[in-house]
């Protein structure tokens, strides 16, 4: 435990996880966890909006292969800022089972840019959730997005639903990869056949360079039932939704854990039942095998493909 008191409420990750029944392809790739520290090691960032228990490298590997996993995909947690030492340490001591999406400012160098992918960086994260992050400029992400498309990196986004028409001539401009968090969090109560739900399938539709992670039910569902105590049926009203994505853009969708699951309110998943809500979103083989292997190995490992 780290001398970091964290935010009152906090809920901790789940400890003794079961062992999912879905057996994962050969390869799967978890493409959205975090690590939190430890804050003694690697302390929190003075502008960040809540304070987390600590999720070390260590705890992310044995969660990892416990689940079946053969690699990460380790994003930036707003709560570390732009300081990204404790990704970039975790990505290193991963033996090349874990790639790497970093928060950077705009007085970033071109040699710091250079270490990152060293480092096993390949994109970076613009976060336009106003409870996460403070407001950066347009124009400086803008900026950020032409240095890094010269390294062959992509962007991700991080927003709420109601918020895509403000932001859409801001993402379609972007020159790069542009990969979606958690859907752009459609508000399930609305339905899968909302004009708002509409409108993020055309912005994949209209945009054969935009992704989607098709994760996060947890955070999305509103009527469960929750990935606990053995529920491997769990968050049946978020199932239409990524399984409407996964079927209409195969080819362009990612999935991952969310480990350690930063703000629930509600409850902390079991993981290895998360795991089992895969199925439900990727009904064949094939489906399965694009989301979990194929699709993350292009965008982070494209040199072994
Ligand atoms: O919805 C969230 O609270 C959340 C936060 C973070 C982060 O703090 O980086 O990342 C996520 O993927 C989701």
């Amino acid at each position: 435990m780290s001398a970091f008191e964290k935010t009152p409420g906090w809920l901790d990750w789940y400890a003794g996880p079961s062992k999912p029944r879905f057996q994962l392809p050969a390869g799967a790739v978890d493409a959205h966890c975090h690590v939190f520290g430890p804050g003694d090691a690697f302390p929190f960032a003075p502008e960040r909006k809540y304070t987390p228990c600590d999720a070390s490298k260590a705890q992310l590997f044995a969660l990892r292969d416990h689940l079946g996993f053969a690699r990460n995909v380790i994003v930036q947690a707003t709560c570390h800022g732009a300081d990204n030492r404790a990704m970039v340490d975790a990505c290193q001591s991963s033996g090349g089972r874990a790639r790497g999406v970093a928060t950077v400012r705009r007085s970033i160098s071109d040699a710091e840019l250079q270490a990152l992918h060293a480092a096993g960086v390949r994109g970076v994260r613009f976060n336009f959730v106003k409870r996460l992050v403070d407001f950066t400029p347009k124009d400086e992400l803008m900026e950020i997005a032409g240095r890094i498309a010269r390294l062959g990196w992509h962007v991700v986004i991080y927003f709420e639903a109601v918020d895509l028409p403000e932001l859409w001539d801001f993402f379609t401009a972007l020159p790069t990869t542009v990969v979606v968090d958690h859907m752009g969090r459609p508000d399930v109560a609305k339905g899968v056949d909302s004009a708002e739900f509409a409108l993020f399938l055309k912005f994949m539709r209209e945009h054969p360079n935009v992704w989607s992670k098709v994760s996060c039910p947890e955070r999305l569902s509103l009527t469960g039932p929750k990935a606990l105590d053995g529920e491997r049926n769990a968050y049946r009203d978020v199932v239409p939704f990524a399984r409407r994505v996964v079927e209409a853009f195969p080819d362009r969708v990612l999935w991952g854990t969310d480990w350690p699951h930063p703000n629930l309110k509600d409850h902390m998943p079991d993981d290895g039942l998360l795991v089992d809500f895969i199925p439900h979103i990727a009904p064949t083989a094939e489906l399965q095998r694009k989301l979990l292997v194929d699709n993350p190995m292009r965008l982070y490992w494209p040199e072994e493909v």
